[in-house]
């Protein structure tokens, strides 16, 4: 077992990333401060609920914990409003307290509702993430926590940091292929934004990684975790550099929220929104020539889209990214690469710019 920690003053906590951790997470819990007077609830979908539920409970229980749980629809569509409502009515009739701590077991969609429902009962109670998806190595760290509003994407969320992450690699054996494939969008992103060399190692190792080869997906996880724990620890509100963890999420996001939350999953939108984010840069003479080429050729190497998806108005496109959280007063502010491994936040970039690049991708797939 390999531990991290995100560094955040009282609100620093600790990753655990390794072989059959879902079996110890009573140890965990201990060392996290949470005692049996302490009642649990555990949130998770039901894609995971038949493979990992019981035997988590049944540890808990066998512990001298109280816990009760809840079961959500796998997929996207569970970062709803109406999902939330729905939990939050099951977590207050079970007669959870202020010290009661929620346990998100699944991927990001779980992760981000169940922190959700913690930041928000009764203002706010601890909660703990137990990632079951590769993407989740992403979703898991750094407190950013919501639901989605069909208008747009995480607009309804708060800041809620978990009592620690406790990250069992052996859940990601039974991930459908598609899930795994999303998973690399987030560890590619990793590499693009700080560290030409992990983009080096992620295509040298893309054909066993994609088999997902215990030793060198650890290695992929605890690098992703690393970098990211590193930009929360120094930026955890996202005042400034925090932002450059959102390469490609300006145009994934909104492709995620024109499609009503379906068609694309995040790893898939955020994969395309890269491709063009490097386009885009080129275009601008913010980076060399050829850097969208390997950006979109390792990005393909992971079976991951970057290309226009059928369906979808450039225009649409445009107009859904306005709402992106990093927008302000109507400008669009986009996290652009400067070469592989180094990206910056270019403010009131050329709407027409943008649209251009679009356009044009749409136009190859038409082809
Ligand atoms: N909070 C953050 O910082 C952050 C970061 C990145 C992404 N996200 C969010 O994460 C979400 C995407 O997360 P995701 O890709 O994990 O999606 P997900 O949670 O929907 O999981 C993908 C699918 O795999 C299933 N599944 C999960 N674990 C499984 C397992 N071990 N075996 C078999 N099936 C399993 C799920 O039921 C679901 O159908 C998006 O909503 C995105 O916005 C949040
Ligand atoms: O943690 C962050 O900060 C990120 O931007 C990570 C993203 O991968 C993630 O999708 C996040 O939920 C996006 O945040 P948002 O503020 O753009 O909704
Ligand atoms: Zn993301």
């Amino acid at each position: 077992m390999k531990t991290l920690r995100v560094e955040l003053g009282e609100r620093s906590y600790p990753i655990h990333i390794g072989k059959n951790l879902l079996s110890r997470v009573p140890a965990f819990l201990t060392e996290a401060g949470v005692s049996v007077k302490q009642m649990l609830y555990v949130i998770t979908d039901e894609n995971v609920a038949p493979l990992y539920l019981e035997p988590l409970l049944q540890s808990l229980r066998e512990s001298g914990y109280t816990v009760h749980s809840s079961v959500v629809a796998g997929g996207e569509q569970a970062k709803s409003f109406h999902v939330f409502e729905r939990v939050m009515g099951e977590v207050i009739a079970a007669g959870l307290d202020r010290k009661s701590v929620i346990l998100a077991l699944g991927g990001g969609v779980v992760g981000d509702l169940s922190g959700f429902v913690a930041a928000s009962f009764m203002r706010g109670i601890p909660f703990i993430q137990l990632p079951t998806t590769l993407l989740a190595h992403d979703s898991s760290v750094g407190g950013k926590v919501a639901i989605n509003h069909k208008l747009g994407k995480n607009l309804i969320g708060a800041f809620h940091q978990p009592l620690a992450v406790i990250y069992d690699t052996d859940t990601l054996t039974s991930l459908p292929r598609r899930e795994v494939a999303a998973g690399f969008a987030e560890v590619v992103k990793h590499g693009l934004i700080s560290a030409e060399e992990f983009v080096a190692w992620l295509e040298e190792n893309a054909e066993a990684l994609n088999q997902l080869e215990p030793e060198l997906i650890a290695t992929a996880i605890e690098r992703g975790c690393a970098i990211k724990a590193q930009i929360v620890s120094e930026d955890e509100t996202e005042q400034d550099t925090r932002a450059l963890l959102n390469l490609g999420h300006t145009f994934g996001h909104a492709f995620e929220a024109i499609a009503a939350y379906s068609q694309l999953n995040h790893g898939e939108a955020i994969s395309i929104g890269m491709g063009l984010a490097s386009e885009l840069a080129e275009k601008m003479g913010l980076c060399e020539q050829g850097v969208s080429e390997r950006t979109k050729r390792l990005l393909a190497r992971y079976h991951l889209p970057t290309e226009w998806p059928d369906g979808f108005d450039p225009y649409d496109v445009l107009e859904a990214m306005r709402r992106d959280k990093k927008g302000v007063a109507g400008r669009f502010n986009l996290i652009l690469p400067r070469t592989i491994g180094k990206v910056e936040i270019v403010k009131n970039v050329d709407e027409a710019l943008i649209l251009q690049v679009m356009r044009e991708s749409a136009g190859r797939r038409q082809k």
